[in-house]
């Protein structure tokens, strides 16, 4: 099921089959100057219509590997396919009319409308005006937002979620098949971004683009890839595989500490009950969890749903627990309730 190995060790060469979208062929950056490699030489394939998101610390190369993807930088080796096209030395001008460019500083032109702005690519591809005015409108509706009350304000006088927002209308107007996102709710408060989150993959679900995201955050990129890509140390791939592969087999020690704790409980938020009940559940024999007492409850509950285990046995003198009275530390009474 892992498409760790493939992915990494059999960099592909030729032209890509009709379901890949991007292909990265040793693509490796260095820039002017510098005596490493910003990215050192990666292979990947991101599907047509695949949410594809990069994670990985600090100038680990995520945002430099993006840009390779629509030419704002030149690889420095490696080749790029883009559509079945091997665009590594396509014009870049063109090639970033097709390809949607959404980060984290939003980047709208502060002297023009919401509705320049968002018909800024339509434009220069020779859009007649009526047209540019319905799919500006068409867009607003898609990121809602009222295109009567938004389409003529100024970037500065709508809030940081609306210009993010807008910023999301703007890189779809040309409907490209193609969206790169860098940070883009990276600077919006946790709630606005837990929406602007879940807006956007409904509205994934819906326009079915092929994207590619970056984030520092784990939790970001479990919650929005299809498949996520862990950058590590030296600008290498740790890890390329779905967030539910990368959860149940971290790849290796690295992976392991940048998902952090909690894998098995986090784990839980990408099955749905319905599918346990088609399942069936099969209990392992007498398994059990030991854990002396001055170990938490959320690490003994990450065990024993590692393990299948229904009940724990605690310190030297092993006193028992069970799965319901672990369960029972979170229960509290609740408004109304006795
Ligand atoms: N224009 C540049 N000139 C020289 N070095 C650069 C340039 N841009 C990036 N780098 C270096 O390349 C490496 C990768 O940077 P990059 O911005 O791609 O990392 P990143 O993973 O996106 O980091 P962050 O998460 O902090 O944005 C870093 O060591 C960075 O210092």
């Amino acid at each position: 099921m892992s498409d760790t190995g493939s992915t990494i060790t059999q960099p592909p060469s030729a032209k890509p089959p009709s379901h890949v979208m991007i292909r990265l062929d040793g693509v490796s950056k260095r820039y002017a100057g510098q005596t490493g490699y910003a990215v050192s030489p990666l292979s990947m394939d991101i599907h047509r219509g695949e949410f594809v998101v990069f994670v990985g610390p600090s100038g680990c190369g995520k945002t430099t590997t993006l840009r390779m993807i629509n030419r704002l930088v030149e690889p420095s080796s490696g080749r790029i396919w883009i559509n079945g096209e091997d665009v590594t030395h396509a014009d870049p001008d063109q090639l970033r009319r097709h390809i949607g460019y959404v980060i984290q500083q939003i980047g709208l032109i502060p002297h023009m409308t919401v509705s320049q702005n968002i018909g800024l690519v339509p434009k220069l591809l020779g859009w007649d005006k009526s047209q540019i005015a319905s799919r500006v409108d068409e867009l607003l509706g898609l990121v809602g937002l009222d295109p009567a009350r938004y389409r003529d304000r100024y970037p500065k006088q709508l809030s940081g979620g609306q210009q993010q927002r807008v910023g999301v209308a703007r890189a779809l107007a040309a409907d490209p098949p193609i969206m790169l996102m860098d940070e883009p709710f990276g600077a919006i408060d946790p709630i606005t971004r837990d929406r602007l989150q879940e807006e956007f993959l409904k509205l994934q679900e819906r326009i079915r683009k092929t994207i590619v995201f970056v984030t520092h955050d784990i939790d970001e990129a479990l919650k929005l890839g299809d498949r996520i890509a862990i950058f590590g140390e030296g600008s290498t791939l740790a890890q390329f595989a779905t967030p539910l592969e990368i959860l149940t087999n971290p790849a290796n020690d690295y992976v392991r500490s940048f998902i952090g704790e909690g894998a098995e409980i986090r784990r839980l938020g990408l099955i749905n009950v319905g599918d346990v009940c088609a399942r069936g559940t099969k209990a392992p024999e007498r398994a059990v969890v030991r854990a002396s007492s001055d170990t938490s409850v959320y690490a003994v509950l990450e065990r024993m749903l590692a393990t299948g285990a229904d009940r724990a046995l605690i310190g030297d003198e092993e006193r028992p627990l069970t799965l319901r009275d672990l369960l029972l530390v979170a229960a509290r009474p609740r408004q109304g309730q006795s």
